[in-house]
């Protein structure tokens, strides 16, 4: 660093009290122009100062912005596993590593389990990110590891079967889809009446395999979000590679896929945009790892064919509504945790409720306790479920919508 200039001395004034008048004026006169040379002096080297400050402040300013670069391009995002105990467990996206790494309290308390967040180079959390994509991804809803079993779901075993044989093997066995030298179903198109356990069935395989499930309704991607439909599509698929092994579930998917009209209403077009999103993600899914694609329908008759291509929902799997023998066992399942009167006879219950759906099966058995609750009693006697079954009944005829309990 080069040194600054030494500053000048400050003049002197050295007056003698022997001196006449006219040599003190002259001493004066000499000392002033001495003062003025040192200001002008004094000057010169403030504007040299000030010049130098300039380039060094320009300087500075370079630097900063070289080391800002610095610190932002050895970030890299992963996504939020786990928060434990012991701190936070991170995926890195790309390479997939998983590491537990530390976090600052005030950040752990704003973290949640699938945030993206930027981490340094020694799996530092830096930041959370992009809360422009996590407000999309509220339309979906996602769950690290649903907690519905197989043993939940009632007469459905031909389904149940169905579904892991097309979704859980290909995730668990892969390889052996790839020796045989066949692909694995693309997609599976759930299809049957309202309420009969499609979304459990996603669930639940979901949780056999370790995946993340991750559910988006079909009516929402084109009611809730005029316009972003498509784009949101792109993140349901994408938020699914970050996040595999995944099961992404459409439900209603009707909604995106129904036939063409003649019709041309913007509304229109935005349905049409979605779907055609969907149908190139799906196209382009072979290359996707781990992730399997299950759509729900309750209007099977009104879905475009298109969407049910080889390699698109090639896969079908009829949910009905259960015989008698599924409804018992959906009763059983509604009521193990409920205080039963030893006369309650499922059997005969389920023989009475030919028709009903698996929901409606399970607001059955709760208002059945509601009725012992308003009596007073901590027992379900088989009278409750009498009444309960006729209140559902016209509540049905009224059209009012039976309350759904999960
Ligand atoms: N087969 C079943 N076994 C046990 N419970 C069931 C069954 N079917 C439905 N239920 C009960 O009904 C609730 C709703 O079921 P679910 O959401 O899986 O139906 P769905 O077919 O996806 O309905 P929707 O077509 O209206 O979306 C479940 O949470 C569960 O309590």
């Amino acid at each position: 660093m080069s040194r600054s200039p030494s500053l000048p001395d400050r003049p002197r004034l050295d007056l003698d009290p022997d001196m006449t008048p006219e040599e003190r004026l002259e001493a004066l006169r000499d000392h002033f122009e001495e003062i003025v040379r040192v200001n002008e002096q004094l000057t010169d080297q403030l504007d040299d100062a000030r010049g130098r400050q300039t380039s060094l402040t320009d300087e500075v300013d370079q630097l900063e912005r070289e080391n800002e670069m610095l610190k932002t391009s050895s970030l890299y995002i992963a996504t939020v596993e786990e928060l434990t105990d012991d701190g936070v467990v991170v995926k890195q996206h790309g390479n997939n590593q998983e590491v537990l790494t530390e976090v600052s309290p005030s950040m752990r308390e704003s973290l949640e389990a699938g945030d993206r967040v930027a981490i340094n180079d020694s799996f530092g959390v830096k930041e959370i990110l992009d809360p422009e994509t996590d407000a999309r991804a509220q339309a979906m809803q996602v769950e690290a590891s649903p907690e519905v079993s197989y043993e939940d779901i009632g007469g459905l075993e031909e389904q149940i079967r169905e579904v892991r044989e097309a979704v859980e093997e290909p995730l668990i066995n892969a390889e052996q889809f790839h020796e045989v030298g066949i692909d694995p179903p693309s997609g599976v198109l759930l299809h049957g009446p309202p309420g009969t356990g499609k979304t459990m069935l996603a669930k639940a395989v979901a949780n056999e395999t370790d995946a993340t499930f991750i559910k988006m309704a079909g009516s929402e991607l084109v009611r809730k979000f005029i316009g972003e439909g498509a784009r949101l599509v792109r993140d349901l698929f994408e938020l699914a590679s970050e996040r595999q092994p995944a099961i992404i579930f459409i439900d209603e998917i009707d909604a995106i896929a129904a036939k063409r009209t003649e019709s041309k209403t913007s509304g229109d077009a935005e349905v049409q945009r979605t779907m055609m999103q969907l149908l190139s993600e799906m196209d382009g899914f072979d290359d996707r790892g781990e992730i399997r694609i299950i759509a729900a329908t309750n209007r099977f008759d009104m879905l475009d064919r298109a969407i049910l291509r080889p390699g698109r929902f090639d896969r079908l799997i009829e949910v009905p509504n259960p015989d008698v023998e599924g409804r018992e066992r959906i009763l059983e399942i509604h009521t193990e945790r409920m205080n039963l009167d030893s006369e309650v006879d499922l059997r005969a219950l389920a023989r009475e409720a030919d028709g009903l759906s698996g929901a409606e099966l399970a607001s059955l058995a709760t208002e059945a306790g509601m009725f012992a609750i308003r009596d007073e009693r901590t027992t379900v006697e088989q009278a409750d479920f009498r009444a309960a079954r006729e209140k559902l009944d016209q509540e049905e005829e009224s059209g009012s919508q039976p309350v759904a309990f999960a």
